[in-house]
C-alpha cells in the first residue's frame, strides 16, 4: 500500500557548497533529485516534496542589495516567496517530464512563527554564499551583518531562524494529496508569516530551518513517514573519526541517548535527528539516507530509521 510521505531535500539536492549557483548547474541537481523522488512516486506513494533555500534566498536578497539604486529592494519575506517559486519551477518542470501522467504542482506556502520567539534576537540560520574569515569581518563591519561559520565549511551570513507553529496552506495540501496530485511545499520551511491579535498575517524577516518545518508539515498532514534525504548514505556515531559507526535502525531512546552525547552536530545532523525523534515519538518511522538510496530506504533496506514503534 502506497504511504504518505514527506520528503524533504538537503541544500546539496539543488545546490553544493563551492557551486556558483548558474541556472544550468542548479537546474541539472534538481534533475538528479527529482529521479530520486519520481522512483519514490513511481512505488505508489503520495509525496510532499520540501526544500532548502538558504544559497539561493541569499542570492535573491543581494541581488536586491546590489541592484537597489534602480530597482527597489524586496524585504527578506518576499525573497523567500521568490525562492519557493524559483526552486518550485525547476522541481515541477523536472518531475513533470519525468511523471508526465502525474499532476505536479509547487505551493507558495506561508509558515506560521511566534513573534515573541526569541530566536529573532539571535539570528543562526546561514543563507547565501560562503565567505573567508576575514571577508566576514569586514561584512559585518561595513554591513552589519551578523556572520557565523556554518559546519567548518566557510562563513555565510545569519539571520533569524524561528521555530514553526503551523504551515498555513495545510488543508490545501491534504486536499491535493488526497486526490494523487504531487506537491512541493513549505520550500525553505515556508514564508515566515506572524498573526497579529486582529488575525492578520504578515511576513517577518527570517528564514526557517526545512527541517523542522518538514517535522511540522508530517505531523500536521499525519504522514506515514518522514523522510529526509541528504548527501550521506546514514547516520554515524562518532562520525568522522576512526571509530565511526554507521546507525541503520534506532529506538527513540537509543536515538535521544546518541544526541545527547552529542553526536550529531548542531546546524547540520542535529536539526535532522530532532525532527526524526519528534516525528518517531507519534508512533511512526522517520529516515535519514541519501538522495540516491529514498526509494530502498522507504522499503527498509537503506539509510538510518528512527522508529517509533
Ligand atoms: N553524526 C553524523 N552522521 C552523519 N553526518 C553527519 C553527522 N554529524 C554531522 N554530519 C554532517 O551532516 C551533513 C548533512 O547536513 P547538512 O549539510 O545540513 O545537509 P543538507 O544541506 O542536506 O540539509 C553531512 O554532510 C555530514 O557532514
Ligand atoms: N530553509 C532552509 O532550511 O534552507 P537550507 O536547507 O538550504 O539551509
Amino acid at each position: 500500500m502506497g504511504k504518505k510521505v514527506v520528503l524533504a531535500l538537503g541544500g546539496n539536492a539543488i545546490l553544493q557548497p563551492g557551486q556558483v549557483g548558474n541556472y544550468d548547474v542548479q537546474k541539472g541537481n534538481v534533475e538528479t533529485s527529482a529521479k530520486s523522488i519520481a522512483k519514490v512516486v513511481n512505488e505508489g506513494h503520495n509525496v510532499v516534496v520540501v526544500h532548502g533555500n538558504g544559497p539561493q534566498v541569499g542570492q535573491i536578497l543581494r541581488q536586491n542589495e546590489l541592484s537597489k539604486e534602480e530597482v527597489p529592494e524586496q524585504p527578506l519575506p518576499v525573497c523567500s516567496a521568490e525562492s519557493q517559486g524559483f526552486i518550485g519551477y525547476m522541481m515541477q518542470e523536472s518531475l513533470k517530464n519525468m511523471l508526465p501522467t502525474k499532476q505536479v504542482v509547487t505551493l507558495l506556502t506561508m509558515t506560521e512563527v511566534d513573534k515573541n520567539d526569541e530566536a529573532f534576537n539571535h539570528p543562526t540560520k546561514p543563507i547565501g554564499s560562503f565567505y573567508s574569515k576575514e571577508e566576514s569581518i569586514e561584512l559585518e563591519k561595513s554591513k552589519g551583518w551578523v556572520m557565523g561559520e556554518d559546519a567548518g565549511r566557510g562563513y555565510r551570513r545569519l539571520v533569524p531562524s524561528p521555530e514553526p507553529k503551523s504551515i498555513v496552506e495545510v488543508d490545501t495540501i491534504k486536499t491535493l494529496i488526497d486526490n494523487g496530485t504531487l506537491v512541493v511545499s513549505t520550500g525553505g520551511g515556508g514564508i515566515p508569516v506572524v498573526r497579529d491579535k486582529d488575525n492578520q498575517l504578515s511576513g517577518v524577516a527570517a528564514v526557517i530551518d526545512k527541517d523542522s518545518s518538514a517535522l511540522k508539515l508530517s505531523e500536521e498532514l499525519d504522514a506515514d513517514v518522514l523522510m529526509i534525504l541528504t548527501d550521506v548514505p546514514n547516520v554515524y556515531i562518532n562520525y568522522g573519526k576512526p571509530n565511526q559507526e554507521k546507525l541503520t535502525m534506532l529506538s527513540i531512546e537509543k536515538a535521544q541517548q546518541y544526541f545527547d552525547e552529542g553526536h550529531f552536530s548542531d546546524g547540520s545532523m542535529g536539526p535532522k535527528m530532532q525532527a526524526c525523534i519528534e516525528f518517531a515519538k507519534l508512533g511512526k518511522t522517520a529516515i535519514i539516507c541519501s538522495l540516491e538510496d529514498a526509494a530502498q530506504a522507504l522499503a527498509g533496506n537503506a539509510g538510518t530509521q528512527v522508529i517509533g514503534k
